[in-house]
């Protein structure tokens, strides 16, 4: 049903748009890749040397030159398949001037693991109601996987969910290779909220360790963790969910402990005493999580689920109360 949609528009520059870049490249299937950043150097430099300057540079990618543009709208208009993968703080200013009817007839996919700030909306519902693309035509991609692992071909799992199983499969037929292996699901929406959720936790877990905290506490701290993201996706979209299927645990494990974190490397940072400002300047990187936790703080206000970790880094990154009391307090709280 979905076989002939092979035209895969990616849309974003940074680590895992790139990353996804060589997941379709090395997946055997036929297909069309086109890739919309808006940086014309690392564009002029990919097109000669198959590689991105600026994130995990080792890659080499299999794209035509000419498939690589800073034009948005052609971009778009070229592809059946749209993967939107630029930080979510990013995407309105990277979407601008598109409309629905450039959106008409595609499916979109999002890659991203954040909230649209001005709209404190997960991707999918910002998708449908700015450019009307039908919930069925959604796919997420979600589940524990660095940019980084990708890059040196290591064993991971992605989770694709969308509420249509067959263009999930398919999806799925244009991504899977030797080293990516595929979970398809039908919850868009806990899928989402719960990568958003994971990296606030993450940035949670940072700060924890930067103030000295140390591995049992690390323990204890993410199964409450995990109990918090339940209890919220529940009540955000009450289905019957395993909340230990990796896109939700998974994902909150692999954040909390990876290296290759950067939630958990702007936490420690800021557990460390940089200020939110230097931490990200310290970054090459965007920790989807400081602006997350503005986001579904907000958000909580009307669904009153009861999150004091959310509570508790709301309160370091954006009322400036000192991460070592934020944390002791917290502490009491965990069980
Ligand atoms: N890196 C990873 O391993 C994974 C990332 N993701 C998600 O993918 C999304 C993109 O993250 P990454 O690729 O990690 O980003 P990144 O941190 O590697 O790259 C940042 C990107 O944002 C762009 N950017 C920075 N400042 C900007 C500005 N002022 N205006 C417009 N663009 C700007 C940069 O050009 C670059 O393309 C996030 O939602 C993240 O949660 C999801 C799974 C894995
Ligand atoms: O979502 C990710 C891995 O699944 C990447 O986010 P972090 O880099 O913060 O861990």
């Amino acid at each position: 049903m979905y076989e002939e949609l092979r035209k895969i528009a990616v849309i974003g520059g940074g680590s895992w748009a790139t990353s996804i870049v060589k997941m379709l490249g090395d997946n055997a299937s036929e297909k069309q890749i086109y890739w919309w950043m808006r940086n014309e150097d690392a564009i002029n430099h990919i097109r000669q040397f198959k590689h991105n300057p600026h994130y995990i540079s080792a890659v080499e990618l299999k794209i035509k030159p000419e498939n690589i543009s800073s034009d948005i709208k052609s971009t778009v208009n070229l592809a059946d398949i749209i993967i939107l993968n630029t930080p979510a703080a990013f995407l309105k200013k990277s979407l601008q001037g598109l409309t629905a009817e450039d959106f008409k007839g595609k499916k979109v996919v999002s890659a991203i693991k954040g909230i649209v700030p001005e709209e404190n909306k997960i991707v999918g519902d910002f998708v449908h109601d700015t450019y009307a693309v039908p919930y069925s035509d959604l796919v997420v991609i979600s589940g524990p996987c660095h940019a980084e692992e990708v890059a040196l071909e290591k064993l991971s799992y992605l989770t694709i969910a969308s509420q249509n199983s067959a263009l999930a499969n398919h999806f799925s037929g244009l991504l899977r290779t030797r080293y990516i292996k595929t979970i398809i699901s039908d919850d868009i929406f806990g899928t989402e909220y719960a990568a958003v959720l994971k990296n606030i936790y993450a940035v949670a877990n940072g700060i924890a360790h930067g103030v000295g905290y140390g591995d049992n506490y690390q323990a204890v701290f993410i199964s409450n963790a995990l109990r918090e993201m339940k209890n919220f996706v529940d009540v955000i979209h009450p289905i019957e969910r395993d909340i230990k299927e990796s896109a939700y645990l998974g994902d909150l494990l692999v954040t909390c402990y990876s290296q290759f974190s950067r939630n958990r490397t702007f936490g420690k940072m800021i557990g460390k005493g940089y200020t939110v400002h230097s931490a990200q300047l310290e970054m090459n990187m965007i920790a989807e999580g400081y602006y997350a936790t503005s986001c579904i703080y907000q958000i909580n206000k009307k669904y009153e689920v009861e999150m004091p970790i959310l509570n508790a880094v709301y309160n370091i990154l954006y009322q400036q109360q000192p991460p070592m009391l934020e944390m002791q307090k917290l502490s009491e709280t965990l069980i």
